[in-house]
C-alpha cells in the first residue's frame, strides 16, 4: 500500500518542506544529514518502519533510544521534531513520523551530492516500541559479517543490500569505542587488525589512544567527509575502511561481498542506482497501514498519552 503518491491530495509539499528544514539544519550542522539516514536505518529494523525509535519513555513506553546500538550514538531526534512542527502545521495530522524518517532519508542523501530515488510513503506511526528487538536487531561493528547479513535477511534484505546500505557510511561519524578493538589487541592477537592500512592505522591511533576517551569522533570517510560518494568502496579496495563491518565486506577471503564492493568502486553510477533500490528495500520493512497505528501528532509520544 505505499504509494509514490500518497500525500499528493493531502500534503502535496511534503517532500519540500522535510528538505527545507534539513537544509537549514546543515548550515550549522554538518553532520546532520548522516544523523538523519541512520534513523530511518535504526527504525526499520525493529518492527519495521514504524516510527518506534522515536518514541522518548513514558508509563507506557520503554524506549528505544537507550538500547545498546542507539544510546549516545543516534542523533538528529531533534531535527525530526522540527520537521514535524513544520508538517502539522502545512497539513494537520497528515503525515505520519515513520513517513518523516523515509522522506527525510531520501533528502538527506541528495542534499549531501548523492542519488535521488522515489520514496513510497504510506507509513503509520506505532504505538509500541521494543527495547529489546532495538538491541537485538540492529548489527554492531564486531559482529561478523556472517551475523551481519543473518540480520538483513531476517528482515527480508540480501547481500546486495548489505553491501549498499554500508555505503551510508561514506558520510556521518564514529566514535572511537566503535573502532578501536581494530587498532591495538585484535581479537586477543595482541596487534592491530592486519586489514587496516598501516599509515591509516598510525593515524586512528593517534585519535583514540589506548586510554583516551572513547566517545571522540571521527570522520567515517576519510577522503569526503559529508559527501555522499562512493569513495566508501575505494576506500575498502586500500583498507581504510573504519569500522570492522565494513572493511570485512572486501576483505573477508571468498566473500560473495568483495565483486559487488569492487563494481561499486568502479562505478558511482551503479553505486547510487543500487543504493536507492535498497533504500526502498529497506523502506518497505513490515510497514503499517491502512488503520493499523495511527499518525501521531508528536513523534515522541503515542497520541493520547
Ligand atoms: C551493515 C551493518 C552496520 C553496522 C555494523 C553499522 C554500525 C555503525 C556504527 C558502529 C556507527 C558509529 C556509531 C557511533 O559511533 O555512535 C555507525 C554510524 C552510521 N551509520 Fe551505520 N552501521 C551499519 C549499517 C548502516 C546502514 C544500513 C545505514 C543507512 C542506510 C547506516 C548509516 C550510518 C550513518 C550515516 C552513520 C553516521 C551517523 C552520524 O554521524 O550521526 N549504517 N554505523
Ligand atoms: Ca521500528
Amino acid at each position: 500500500q505505499l504509494n509514490a503518491t500518497f500525500y499528493a491530495g493531502t500534503c502535496p509539499n511534503v517532500s519540500s518542506i522535510v528538505r527545507g528544514v534539513i537544509q537549514n539544519a546543515l548550515q550549522s550542522d554538518p553532520r546532520i544529514a548522516a544523523s538523519l539516514i541512520r534513523l530511518h536505518f535504526h527504525d526499520c529494523f525493529v518492527d519495521g518502519c514504524d516510527g518506534s525509535l522515536l518514541l522518548d519513555n513514558s508509563s507506557s513506553i520503554v524506549t528505544e533510544k537507550d538500547a545498546p546500538p542507539n544510546v549516545n550514538s543516534t542523533r538528529g531526534f531533534d531535527v525530526v521534531d522540527n520537521i514535524k512542527t513544520a508538517l502539522e502545521s502545512a497539513c494537520p495530522g497528515v503525515v505520519s513520523c515513520a513517513d518523516i524518517l523515509a522522506i527525510a532519508a531520501e533528502a538527506s542523501v541528495s542534499l549531501s551530492g548523492g542519488p535521488t530515488w522515489t520514496v513510497l510513503p504510506g507509513r503509520r506511526d506505532s504505538t509500541t516500541a521494543n527495547r529489546a528487538g532495538a538491541s537485538s536487531a540492529l548489527p554492531g561493528a564486531f559482529e561478523g559479517l556472517t551475523n551481519i547479513t543473518a540480520k538483513f535477511a531476517a528482515v527480508g534484505l540480501d547481500i546486495t543490500d548489505v553491501v549498499a546500505l554500508s555505503g551510508a557510511h561514506t558520510f556521518g561519524r564514529a566514535q572511537c569505542r566503535t573502532f578501536i578493538n581494530r587498532l591495538y589487541n585484535f581479537n586477543g592477537t595482541g596487534n592491530p587488525d592486519p586489514s587496516v592500512n598501516t599509515t591509516f592505522l598510525a593515524s586512528l591511533q593517534q585519535t583514540c589512544p589506548q586510554s583516551g576517551d572513547p566517545t571522540t569522533l571521527t570522520n567515517l570517510d576519510l577522503t569526503r567527509p559529508d559527501t555522499f560518494d562512493s569513495n566508501y568502496f575505494t576506500n575498502l579496495q586500500s583498507n581504510t575502511g573504519l569500522l570492522q563491518s565494513d572493511q570485512e565486506l572486501f576483505s573477508t577471503s571468498g566473500s560473495a561481498t568483495i565483486a559487488i564492493v569492487n563494481s561499486f568502486a568502479s562505478s558511482q553510477t551503479t553505486f547510487f542506482q543500487s543504493f536507492g533500490a535498497s533504500m526502498i528495500n529497506m523502506g518497505n520493512i513490515s510497514p503499517l497501514t491502512g488503520t493499523s497505528g495511527e499518525i501521531r501528532t508528536d513523534c515522541k509520544k503515542v497520541n493520547g498519552s
